[in-house]
């Protein structure tokens, strides 16, 4: 069935975050898929790019329009955060079957005296405090339970010594103040942004706008997650802004500028992950629209990372891509340092390859790379392996990554963390499994409010979504209606996101 329930009391307290909620929790039964899947999924906008035209377009030298940006808690986030500065954000709608487009209005002077709720979203607390900065007046930061262990001291650090005055107690995390003064001097700075590409980016986008622009020199190891930072300089430089990289690590914005311009949002793929996973799962085709044929999204590695778990992909000329697959899964040895946002779902299949199909044996898989996204939404290392060995499999945390050796896997509940992309890898795996139950589902509205409903068109048989549109699913969320916002501060995001409805 494909029915969001209240769990009547089993796991209540268990929220992913570690703090008891002390209430039934939803548990959403994962659908089974009885038979191969032929589906074509249009995804929503990117919530990478919706964030990062926001907070260009709140700085721009005049009015900007988003074309077909991310409706989710995220973006709302993000739009609650820029208006909270003095930004204009109004939706144009579009009819009754088509999102809102968002005109953007930049503010004459950024004002503070002001807080901003950062929720889970890392966008909103690594690249809002950059823009709090050339405000006036004192800018209070905060989120959720996790967020506030979600890593902030690279780019607070960075933020000081480019002119900035924060208070944070030495916590180097939420909450913490922005102590505005209208301007930024900016320049040269080092950071080790080896936990997070976010901290470059933020800096990054706000750069031109410092009276000396920004010279950033990252000093770690390692840099995850690259194409994100790819991705922050293509739309920095579509807005007229000079963004020069004269080494590996190392990036020059220079002072000026950042142009008003219309933007049309691309689908985001990294949300096309466990969709397109789902026809490797159940064997068939599964086509996503709008496929763009050119972009910095790293979902659009899904192109060749899936061909290593036995899938064949087509991208068409009219920008279909389409995965298609038997249902066997082959184990897999992939060291994904820019894919850690796809992580999740990579896993995931691998725990597929490990349980085996029809019977035979199942194939060992490590993907490695992916130290950083210890500090993701949770520790995804440890929340992956920890659910996948709670369902009967085998995985084991390495240093930056996971193995999973052969296991057949049953069925119990999976426990999200708050985390959306816990959440639809459990939904992938419950494809195959049977009865696999979900906690959390609607940890999904931070990217993808409509997870389910998708999920359902996709993959379920007619019945099951006669039978869940009668009873209701309980994670769908609108962003246009009045009387909610994005800012309920629960003790899990679940509960937040369910008091979320952004008001615009
Ligand atoms: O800049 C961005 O929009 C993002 C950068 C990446 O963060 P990390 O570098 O922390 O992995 C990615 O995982 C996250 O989902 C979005
Ligand atoms: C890591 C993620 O999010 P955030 O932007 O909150 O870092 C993610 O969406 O996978």
């Amino acid at each position: 069935m494909l029915i969001a329930k209240m769990n009547q009391g089993k796991d209540g307290d268990e929220t992913g975050t570690g703090e008891g909620v002390g209430e039934a929790a939803a548990l959403w039964p994962a659908p089974q898929a009885e038979r191969a899947i032929d589906a074509t999924v249009p995804l929503p906008g990117s919530k990478s790019l919706t964030g990062r035209e926001l907070v260009l377009a709140a700085l721009a030298d005049g009015p900007s329009t988003l074309h077909a940006p991310l409706q989710s808690r995220d973006a709302a986030l993000m739009i609650d955060a820029l208006r909270a500065l003095g930004t204009e954000i109004e939706a144009l709608p579009r009819g009754e079957s088509a999102d809102p487009d968002l005109r953007v209005t930049p503010a004459p002077e950024l004002t503070g005296s002001t807080t901003v709720e950062c929720g889970l979203a890392g966008t909103v607390m690594r690249f809002v405090p950059a823009v709090a900065a050339l405000a006036l007046g004192p800018v209070a930061f905060d989120g959720d339970p996790y967020a506030r262990k979600r890593p902030m001291r690279p780019v607070l650090d960075a933020l000081r010594a480019l002119g900035a005055d924060i208070a944070d107690e030495g916590r180097g995390a939420l909450p913490f103040t922005v102590h505005g003064t209208g301007s930024l001097q900016g320049g040269r700075v080092e950071l080790d942004a080896s936990l997070s590409s976010q901290f470059v980016s933020a800096l990054l986008l706000a750069g031109a706008r410092f009276e000396n622009g920004v010279h950033v020199v990252h000093t770690g190891e390692r840099l995850p997650s690259l194409p994100h930072i790819e991705m922050t300089i293509a739309t920095l430089r579509a807005r007229g802004v000079r963004v020069d990289s004269p080494a590996d690590g190392e990036w020059i914005v220079a002072p000026g500028a950042i142009r008003a311009i219309d933007v049309t949002i691309e689908p985001d793929l990294s949300n096309a992950a466990p969709f397109l996973a789902a026809a490797l799962v159940t064997g068939g085709r599964i086509t996503v629209p709008n496929w763009p044929s050119s972009t910095t999204q790293v979902g659009d590695s899904l192109r060749t990372l899936l061909p290593e778990f036995g899938a064949a992909t087509h991208l068409d000329d009219a920008g279909d891509l389409t995965i298609t697959a038997t249902g066997a899964i082959s184990g897999v040895s992939l060291h994904v340092p820019e894919a850690g946002e796809l992580a999740p779902t990579l896993v995931g299949l691998a725990a597929l390859a490990a349980h085996g199909t029809d019977g035979t044996d199942g194939a060992a898989s490590t993907i490695t790379g992916i130290g950083h996204i210890r500090h993701h939404e949770t520790d995804r290392i440890a929340a992956l392996v920890a659910e996948i060995n709670a369902l009967g499999g085998d995985a084991v945390e390495l240093d930056d990554g996971i193995e999973v050796r052969p296991a057949p896997l049953h069925g119990g509940v999976w426990h999200s963390y708050a985390d959306h992309r816990m959440a639809t890898t459990g939904a992938l795996i419950g494809l195959r499994v049977p009865g696999v139950e979900i906690e959390d589902i609607a940890s999904t509205s931070k990217t993808l409010p409509r997870f389910t409903e998708l999920w359902g068109r996709a993959v379920a048989p007619r019945e099951a979504l006669a039978e869940s549109s009668r009873d209701g699913v309980d994670v769908a969320f609108e962003l246009g209606a009045s009387g909610g916002d994005a800012t309920a501060h629960g003790t899990s995001l679940g509960q937040a996101a369910r008091g979320f409805i952004a008001g615009l």
